[in-house]
């Protein structure tokens, strides 16, 4: 039975990086089996907030609780996927191979290595040395490796960046199969054609949610037609609103 505990809550979250506010006072929640979209230009504090969400960031005040445990914690290890935007993977590995040292670290089946690899569609380089692959090659082994283990939230920074649109159409594909499997998906991008793929979107700016909610949903309350004019609608908005 899938558990009413939501994948993630965040409440009152704030973080400060050299000292500076980057995360002010954020709260949302993940129910299970959602894809999260976190949507916002360069620097607005994405990777912030996800590294939150893995436990791997200093805060300066709120709390983070991922699958009904504070972020972190160590029974989360296996349960929770993470990729980020530098490659984990090893440049002088294989595709394989490194797949098979990120299963044994994170006690995961063996077997589970080719699944991933087809699931990221690399069923031909899988014997390639990684030093090797394309760009976007590169960025699938990463994401391959945070499918180990079938982790019940997936935290994914910018994983369909430099992918060409079939790639990331198979890609959105895969994430909604997952999600369909009752997966929580945490995906950031700051392309605006991906956002309509998620259910719901977390648009960010400058370490702030300018707004949350299901994309048709963002577009019908400010009157766009589409998702990148609802967020210049809510910029404009929140700069003539009195402080
Ligand atoms: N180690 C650090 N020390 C000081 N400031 C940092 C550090 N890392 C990030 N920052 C600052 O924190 C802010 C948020 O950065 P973050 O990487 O979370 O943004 P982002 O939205 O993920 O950007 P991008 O889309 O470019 O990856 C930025 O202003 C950045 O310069």
């Amino acid at each position: 039975m899938m558990s009413s505990v939501p994948a993630v809550e965040v409440k009152g979250l704030r973080v400060e990086r050299g000292g500076k506010p980057v995360l002010r006072d954020i709260s949302f929640e993940a129910p299970r089996g959602s894809v999260l979209g976190l949507i916002g230009p360069s620097g607005c504090g994405k990777t912030t907030l996800m590294r939150c969400l893995v436990g791997v960031q200093v805060v300066k005040g709120g709390t983070v609780t991922v699958l009904g445990e504070p972020a972190g914690s160590r029974g989360l290890r296996r349960r929770v996927g993470y990729s980020t935007q530098t490659p984990a993977v090893y440049a002088d590995l294989s595709v394989r191979e490194n797949l098979r040292y990120f299963a044994a670290v994170l006690g995961a089946p063996r077997t589970d290595v080719d699944r991933v690899v087809d699931e990221v569609g690399l069923g031909n380089n899988r014997d390639q040395v990684v030093a090797t692959l394309s760009g976007g090659q590169l960025s699938r082994a990463n994401l391959a490796v945070a499918l180990l283990g079938e982790p019940e939230l997936l935290v994914l920074d910018e994983p369909t960046v430099g992918l060409d649109p079939v790639l990331r159409e198979e890609l959105w594909e895969l994430f909604r199969e997952l999600s369909g499997n009752g997966t929580t998906l945490v995906v950031s991008s700051h392309v605006m054609d991906e956002a309509v793929r998620t259910d719901r979107l977390l648009l960010m700016r400058d370490g702030e949610f300018l707004a949350d909610g299901a994309p048709g949903e963002l577009t019908a309350r400010t009157g766009t037609e589409d998702l990148e004019a609802a967020f210049l609608h809510l910029i404009h908005q929140r700069a003539g609103s009195p402080a």
